[in-house]
């Protein structure tokens, strides 16, 4: 679907860079406030227990939220938020098609949500889309943290990934992940992705900062970090005692949101932050409008018992 609306993306980072540079305490208010709002209603959507997208996570990891907003919603003209994407690198142990271990560090999809009442409008491809050309990754590269059966039907629909590569932990991958993962490594990601898309190849560059050799399977930790481990609402075992068959298309039921072992390595800025002025310009955020209400509101909407603490 073609978005004819004046819609506009929000990137925003809250670690070092981000909003504690900006001058406005106001502003610093109001994103930290949408992010937190936001990150609750999703978690609401996925029935977490939690959210796991708040302003206060944020600011302790390199997290970056891509906000659509719709910058003619009425009645106030101010525009409202429909929703967010929220991507990061992470260092996983992935197994490949011959059951390998592989350590990488690929650009995981760690929250993702469109409000309710504008689902299946083509809001989420648009930012989807706006996410992979701004991260200059394709489809297949990417790692999906958990997804829900409605994100792994959007996979499909708009980026024919079905085929999955079947893994030890809550990480969904999916054929062709590999296509582009035999490049040197360099010395940063973003040398990394100049150099290549610059001097190796025109396509972009694969999101996976390096790929060691390969490990002895004693040496490898089954699970690599989720930002969905604090969750600890695991029931079942974890998929090496319920693996699913060779090539499976996703499965019918996502994994449980088990908890995971390892960290997130630290790393520079993913991309240049939004300059202030820029994102003071762009962000003229208001409560009027019925989508913004929605997610500003002080209740989001869920009874007291689904109303999670922002952590
Ligand atoms: C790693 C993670 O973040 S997992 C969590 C993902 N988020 C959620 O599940 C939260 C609730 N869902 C949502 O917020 C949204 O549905 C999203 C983000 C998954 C997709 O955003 P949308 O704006 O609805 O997607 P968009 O309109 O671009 O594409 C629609 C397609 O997505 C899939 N989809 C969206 N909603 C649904 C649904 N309720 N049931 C089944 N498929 C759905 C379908 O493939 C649909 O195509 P169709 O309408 O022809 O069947």
């Amino acid at each position: 679907m073609w978005l004819t609306r004046p819609f506009c993306f929000l990137t925003i980072t809250l670690r070092e860079e981000g909003v504690y540079h900006l001058e406005s305490v106001d502003l610093q208010q109001q994103i930290m406030t949408i992010i937190d709002e936001l990150g609750k209603a999703s978690a609401k959507a996925q029935n977490l227990s939690a959210p796991i997208t708040s302003a206060s996570r944020m600011q302790s990891n390199r997290h970056v939220v891509y906000i659509l907003k719709d910058s003619s919603a009425r009645p106030a003209g101010k525009g409202a938020i429909i929703g967010f994407i929220k991507v990061g690198y992470k260092k996983l142990f992935v197994l490949d098609d011959r059951e390998a271990h592989n350590e990488v560090e690929p650009l995981c999809i760690l929250d993702f949500y469109i409000h309710e009442s504008v689902q299946r409008h083509g809001h989420g491809r648009e930012l989807f889309q706006y996410m992979l050309q701004k991260e200059r990754v394709e489809p297949h590269q990417l790692a999906i943290d958990r997804p829900s059966q409605k994100l792994l039907k959007f996979l499909n629909k708009h980026y024919n990934l079905e085929t999955t590569v079947p893994q030890v932990n809550n990480f969904v991958i999916f054929e062709g992940f590999f296509a582009h993962q035999h490049r040197p490594p360099a010395p940063s990601l973003r040398a990394t992705r100049h150099s290549r898309a610059a001097a190796v190849d025109p396509t972009p560059a694969a999101p996976a900062r390096k790929l060691p050799p390969k490990r002895a399977e004693g040496d490898i930790k089954p699970y690599s970090s989720s930002d969905r481990e604090f969750l600890k609402v695991a029931v079942e075992p974890p998929w090496p005692l319920n693996r699913a068959p060779r090539r499976a298309t996703p499965p019918a039921h996502p994994p449980p949101r088990s908890s995971s072992l390892g960290n997130s390595p630290e790393r520079g800025p993913l991309r240049p932050f939004v300059p202030e002025q820029e994102l003071l310009r762009s962000l003229r955020l208001c409560p009027p409008h019925p989508t913004a209400r929605l997610l500003l509101a002080a209740d989001p909407g869920g009874s007291p018992a689904q109303r999670r603490r922002t952590r």
